[in-house]
C-alpha cells in the first residue's frame, strides 16, 4: 500500500501537504469547542455573566462555521486526490496489461487480471479517501483530546488511561482476525468473477447441451464461498460496533459518576465534567477512526499487493537492446529442434520440431487434435518463447527482433475468431490503420464478406458488439480473414481458419486469396485433409512430434498417421473443388 502511495499520491505532493493543512486546523478547532463550552458554562451561565455568555458563544458559533468550512474542503480535495489516484493506476494497469506476453496472462489468469483492475483498485481507492480524512485526524484527536481532557480535569484523566488500553485490545483481537479474511475474500472474488466470465462466454454451449443445472451448481459452489466468507467478516465488524458502544457507555456513566463527587466537592465546575465527557467522546471518535483504518488497510493493502504485482510485471517475451530491423524481409520461417512447455505444464507439447516454410510456398499442419499445431503457429511470432531449439525468421532468431516489428511481418487470422467491440471499419484496421475504404472492400470481397457487409445499411460503419457477438461464427471468421488481408502481410498464418466456412464459401475464400497470398509464406492449420491437399508441404504431427513430411502423394506413400487420417476422413476422395463443385450442384 504503501509503494503506490507513495508512487501516486507523490504525484500531487502539492494537493495532499494542503490536504494535511486543513486537516490540522480543523482538528484543533473540533479540540477547542469543548473548551469554550466549558468556559461558557463555568464562566458565564454559572457565574450569571451574561456578555460573557454572549461572547463566548458567538465565538463557538465562528469555530463551529470554520470547521464546516474546512471539513468541506477536506471531503472535496481527498475525494479529488483519491479518484485521480484510481484513474492513474488504472491507466498504468491497463498500459502494463497490454505490454504483457500470454505467458504472464495466462500465469495471472484473465479472471484475476479483471478482478484485480476493477475491484482491486476500488478498495485501494475508498481506503485511500478514508485515510486522507482521518489518517492524520485520528492521532491529533487522540493525544489533543487527552491533553485537553487532562487540562479540564488532571485527577480525572486516569479513567481514560484505563479505558484506551481496554478498547486497544478488543480492536486487536478484532482486526486479528478481519486481515486473514479479507486475503481470502480477494482469492475467493477472483474465482467468483472467473466463474461468471466462463459461463456468460459460454453460455451457448450451455444451453445447447441443457447444462444450466449443472452449471449453476456450480456457480453456487463459488458464490457459496463468496458468501460464507463475508458473513464470518460481517460477524466480526458486527461484533465491534456494540463493543465499542458498550465501553463508550460504561465510560460515560463512570465519568459523569465520579465527576459528579469532584462537582460534589468543588474540585471540579460543571462546564469541565460536560468538556471532560466531550473530550472522551473525541478520543473514542480517534480510537474509531484508527480501528476504521486498521478494517480497510489490511484490505486495501492486499488489494494494493495485488495490483502492484501487475504493475511491476515485466514481459518475458521482451525486445532485445539492439533490435534486429530487417529492410528486405522476405518472410521464410525455420524451425530448429524446436521443444516447447506452456507455463506451469510439466510434459512437453512440442518435441524436436524442424522445417522450413519458404516465400511463395504453404507449409500444411494436419494431426489430431492437441497435437500442437496451433502451438506451432503461436510460436512462430514468438506469443510464447521457446524452451529447446530455436526459432528463425530470415536467417534470424526471433529473439533478435522487436516484438513489435515482427508481429507486422504476420498475418494471423486465429482459431477462435476473435473481435472487437466498434464498427467493421475500426476492426479491419487493425489489420493496417492507413488503409483506404477501398483497400477494405478488397479485403472483404476476397475473404468473401463484401455481400453480407453490403447488405448492412451502415456498411463499414455497421456496429461490430463486444466479441462480434452480432456476427455468425462464418461472418466472424471471414472478417478475421478480411483484416489479415488488410494489412498484405509476408506471412499468412491460417489455424483452423476456414472451420467456420461450408465447401463452397471455403473454396471461394482460397481461390481468392490465392493472387494475393502467392509470393508470401502461408501456415496453414486445417482438420480436413482435403483442405491442404494442394499444400507445398504437408507436417503431420502426433503428439508433438513431426510423423510425417511430404506433398499429399508422397505422405499417403509413406506415412501412416496421414493415411489414416484421409482414409477415415473418407479416403482420397475428391478434393476441396470437386467437393464444393458437387455440394453447388
Ligand atoms: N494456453 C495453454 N496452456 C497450457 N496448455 C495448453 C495451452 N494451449 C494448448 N495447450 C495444450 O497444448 C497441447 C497442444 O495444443 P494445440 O492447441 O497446439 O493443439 P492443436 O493440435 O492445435 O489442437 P486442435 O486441433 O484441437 O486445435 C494440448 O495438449 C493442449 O492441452
Amino acid at each position: 500500500m504503501l509503494k503506490l502511495w507513495r508512487n501516486y499520491l507523490g504525484r500531487h505532493v502539492g494537493q495532499v501537504t494542503f490536504l494535511f493543512l486543513i486537516q490540522v486546523c480543523q482538528t484543533i478547532l473540533n479540540l477547542y469547542l469543548p473548551n469554550l463550552q466549558a468556559d461558557i458554562i463555568n464562566d458565564g451561565v454559572t457565574a450569571g455573566d451574561a456578555d460573557k455568555v454572549w461572547n463566548i458563544g458567538w465565538t463557538m458559533m465562528a469555530v463551529a462555521a470554520g470547521q464546516i468550512v474546512l471539513n468541506i474542503i477536506a471531503v472535496y480535495f481527498s475525494t479529488r486526490i483519491a479518484m485521480r489516484l484510481g484513474y492513474e493506476v488504472r491507466k498504468d494497469y491497463f498500459a502494463n496489461v497490454e505490454t504483457l506476453s500470454l505467458q504472464e496472462i495466462e500465469t495471472f489468469s484473465a479472471g484475476s487480471l479483471i478482478t484485480r483492475a476493477t475491484n482491486d483498485v476500488q478498495q485501494v481507492q475508498q481506503a485511500t479517501m478514508q485515510a486522507l480524512l482521518i489518517m492524520l485526524q485520528a492521532p491529533i484527536m487522540l493525544v489533543g483530546g487527552i491533553i485537553m481532557a487532562a487540562q479540564q480535569d488532571g485527577p480525572l484523566t486516569w479513567a481514560i488511561a484505563i479505558i484506551i488500553p481496554i478498547i486497544l485490545i478488543v480492536m486487536g483481537v478484532i482486526m486479528g482476525n478481519l486481515g486473514p479474511l479479507f486475503s481470502r475474500l480477494q482469492t475467493k472474488l477472483d474465482a467468483i468473477n472467473r466463474s461468471i466470465r466462463e459461463q456468460i462466454s459460454g453460455i451457448r454451449v450451455i444451453r445447447a447441451f441443457v447444462r444450466e443445472d449443472t452449471e449453476r451448481r456450480r456457480f453456487d459452489e463459488t458464490n457459496n464461498d463468496v458468501f460464507r466468507v463475508l458473513l464470518s467478516i460481517g460477524r466480526w465488524m458486527g461484533a465491534m460496533i456494540p463493543t465499542m458502544f458498550f465501553i463508550i457507555n460504561l465510560s460515560t456513566v463512570a465519568i459523569q459518576w465520579f465527576g459528579g463527587h469532584r462537582i460534589e466537592s468543588g474540585e471540579m465546575g460543571i462546564g469541565s465534567l460536560q468538556a471532560f465527557i466531550q473530550y472522551l467522546m473525541i478520543i473514542m471518535m480517534g480510537v474509531g477512526m484508527t480501528a476504521m483504518m486498521s478494517v480497510m488497510l489490511p484490505r486495501a493493502a492486499v488489494a494494493a499487493r495485488r495490483i502492484n504485482e501487475v504493475l511491476e510485471a515485466e514481459s518475458s517475451i521482451t525486445a532485445p537492446k539492439n533490435p534486429f530491423t530487417n529492410p528486405s524481409a522476405h518472410g521464410t520461417i525455420e524451425f530448429k529442434h524446436v521443444g516447447f512447455s506452456y507455463p506451469g505444464a510439466d510434459d512437453p507439447v512440442l518435441s524436436d520440431i524442424s522445417f522450413t516454410a519458404e516465400p511463395g510456398t504453404t507449409t500444411a499442419f494436419i494431426g489430431a487434435t492437441g497435437s500442437g499445431k496451433s502451438t506451432i503457429i503461436r510460436l512462430a511470432s514468438r506469443m510464447f518463447d521457446v524452451t529447446e531449439g530455436e526459432i528463425l525468421v530470415d536467417g534470424h532468431n526471433v529473439k533478435e527482433y522487436d516484438p513489435a516489428q515482427l508481429a507486422t511481418l504476420f498475418g494471423a487470422v486465429p482459431q477462435k475468431a476473435v473481435l472487437f467491440q466498434g464498427t467493421i471499419r475500426s476492426n479491419l484496421k487493425y489489420g493496417n490503420p492507413q488503409a483506404s475504404d477501398e483497400q477494405l472492400w478488397e479485403a472483404l470481397r476476397i475473404a468473401q464478406a463484401e455481400d453480407f457487409v453490403r447488405e448492412i445499411p451502415e456498411g463499414l460503419d455497421a456496429h461490430v458488439a463486444q466479441g462480434g457477438t452480432n456476427f455468425s461464427g462464418g461472418q466472424k471468421q471471414r472478417l478475421c480473414i478480411a483484416r489479415a488481408v488488410v494489412r498484405r502481410p509476408l506471412i499468412y498464418s491460417f489455424d483452423d481458419s476456414f472451420s467456420a466456412l461450408d465447401m463452397a464459401t471455403d473454396r471461394k475464400v482460397r481461390e481468392a486469396l490465392e493472387p494475393i497470398t502467392r509470393n508470401a509464406t502461408q501456415l496453414l492449420v486445417a482438420q480436413r485433409a482435403s483442405s491442404i491437399r494442394d499444400a507445398h508441404k504437408i507436417i503431420v504431427l502426433d503428439d508433438g512430434k513431426i510423423v510425417g513430411e511430404g506433398t499429399h502423394e508422397e505422405l499417403m506413400a509413406q506415412c501412416d498417421t496421414y493415411r489414416e487420417i484421409v482414409e477415415s476422413q473418407g479416403g482420397q476422395g475428391p478434393d476441396i473443388e470437386e467437393l464444393s463443385i458437387e455440394e453447388e450442384a
